[in-house]
């Protein structure tokens, strides 16, 4: 799920008048401009907006013709710095004395971010990076100021490279970039793992590709992916992981519906339900319609998506219309049925309850939730996931079941929340499902490093040493 702007701070993304910056003198397709945007993303966020809707607030206004050339070195740097920004933030009060203007500690954390990776496999060459923050900082009038501090931070940085970077590793916030709170709940819920975990989340997910049962075959489409030469590899039963990430249009057959992008995960989710055709489905919380479109792929159903959120129900249907195929779209709230559901006399052989939750299971793709998040927000969480699930499960029919799925790693929501139910509903029958799939990265055979999948399962539900993001999955049956 992409994370929503938190309700905490309304409106993140609006600068009150006096804040905003001046005119930026720089060339859109430089590292500057990129660093100046993607600082502005990083402070909206420290704000509490989404990432991906704080770039899009960052691209409005951006020069004609910028966007194009600027969006991907825009994105690729705030991201990066999403998953390093305790490290660079505790790099940042080691170096300075006095905290900078927010915009300037930000512009600083971007270029930290792309100065942490060894030479080998940094972006651009240090003193790039360097000579590009001294030139963003500068271009805006009411921070030139700053120019001989970026430029003192990031060159003593570079000066006491292994130390400071040693250093951070005693700081297990700096260490494993997530929030004390996180890490705390990391271990007590895996106390064998929880490095592991961790790693895995701070790592960027791979491309994942599921292919259209009704148009294609994994080894089809492997085939296909040969003939274009680009290598992937299979990652499960629809499951086609590419080697090397690549926008979307370039992708073989997915303008036309022939592949959907969904991590390996994820695609558990229309399999266990094992739909038939004819059968009666509720996709209960939809958006954006990833699942539906798998369970259409695989049987012709009779098929619900319901989803509270008008906005991001228009994304179903935008989905549907790729893969030319077809679902009722109801707007309405899953835990108060009378106002969607009218067809009382029929019940649904299927729900799909993949409710909100926290997507801790989701952070190698969405890095900014672990900063948007609060150890308040689970057990909200926790008490949302309960109330839907009470109500849709008058709606299933006798014999038929109900999958439970969160992309949380936190067995709140997971484990617990299943024996929950089970205790509560005495008609529920608990069936054969994979309960909590951690994170798992794909490595060689020799890697034993913690960022490795050590001690997890070399072998899962989602596929041989596969590369998954986090979920749970719980199935009833109903006598
Ligand atoms: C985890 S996402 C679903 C992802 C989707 N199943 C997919 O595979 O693309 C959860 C969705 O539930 C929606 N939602 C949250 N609360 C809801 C509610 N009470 N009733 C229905 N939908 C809800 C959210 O807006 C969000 O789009």
């Amino acid at each position: 799920m992409t994370p929503k702007p938190s309700s905490r701070s309304a409106s993140p993304l609006a600068r009150p008048r006096e804040s905003r910056l001046s005119m930026l003198h720089l060339a859109p397709e430089s590292l500057g401009f990129a660093l100046d945007c993607a600082g502005q993303a990083v402070g909206a966020v420290r704000l509490g907006a989404a990432l991906p809707a704080a770039l899009q607030a960052v691209f409005v206004p951006a020069p004609e013709g910028s966007a194009a050339a600027a969006r991907g070195a825009v994105q690729d740097i705030a991201y990066r710095t999403m998953r390093r920004l305790a490290t660079v933030e505790w790099l940042i009060a080691k170096l300075v004395k006095k905290a900078p203007p927010p915009h300037v500690g930000h512009v600083l954390a971007c270029s930290l971010a792309l100065l942490v990776d060894d030479e080998a496999n940094a972006a651009y060459a240090p003193f790039t990076v360097v000579d590009q923050a001294v030139s963003a900082i500068g271009a805006r009038r009411e921070f030139a100021f700053a120019k001989g501090l970026v430029n003192a931070v990031l060159r003593n940085f570079l000066r006491e490279r292994e130390t400071l970077l040693n250093a951070a590793q005693a700081d297990e916030v700096a260490r494993w970039n997530y929030p004390a709170w996180w890490i705390d709940a990391v271990k007590r819920a895996w106390p064998d793992t929880w490095q592991a975990v961790l790693a895995a989340g701070t790592t960027q997910g791979p491309l994942t590709l599921r292919v259209n049962a009704r148009r294609s075959t994994v080894d089809a489409y492997l085939q296909v992916l040969q003939n274009h030469h680009i290598a992937a590899s299979r990652a499960g039963d629809y499951a086609v992981k590419l080697d090397t990430p690549m926008p979307v249009d370039r992708i073989p057959g997915f303008n036309d519906g022939v592949v959907s992008v969904q991590d390996a995960g994820a695609q558990l989710a229309a399999q266990l339900l094992g739909v038939r055709d004819g059968m009666r489905v509720l996709d209960a919380c939809a958006a954006p319609g990833g699942k539906t479109g798998h369970l259409l792929e695989l049987a012709n159903l009779q098929l619900v998506a319901l989803e509270s959120d008008a906005s991001r129900a228009r994304r179903i249907g935008e989905n549907l219309q790729r893969l030319k195929l077809e679902a009722e779209v109801r707007i309405g709230d899953a835990g108060a049925p009378a106002k969607w559901h009218d067809d009382i006399d029929q019940p649904f052989d299927r729900i799909l309850a993949d409710v909100p939750c926290s997507a801790s299971g989701i952070v190698r793709r969405h890095p900014d939730i672990r900063w948007l998040r609060r150890a308040s927000d689970i057990p909200a969480l926790v008490a949302e996931q309960r109330r839907i699930l009470d109500a849709l499960w008058p709606l299933v029919k006798s014999g038929g079941e109900l999958l439970y799925v969160t992309c949380s790693i936190f067995p709140e929501e997971g484990e617990l929340q299943a024996q929950w139910f089970g205790d509560k509903h005495q008609d529920a029958v608990r069936l054969d499902a994979p309960g909590q799939l951690l994170p798992s990265v794909a490595r060689a055979p020799a890697d034993t490093s913690a960022g490795s999948d050590a001690g997890q399962p070399a072998e899962d539900s989602a596929g041989a040493n596969s590369d998954h993001d986090g979920f749970f999955y719980a199935r009833f049956q109903k006598r």
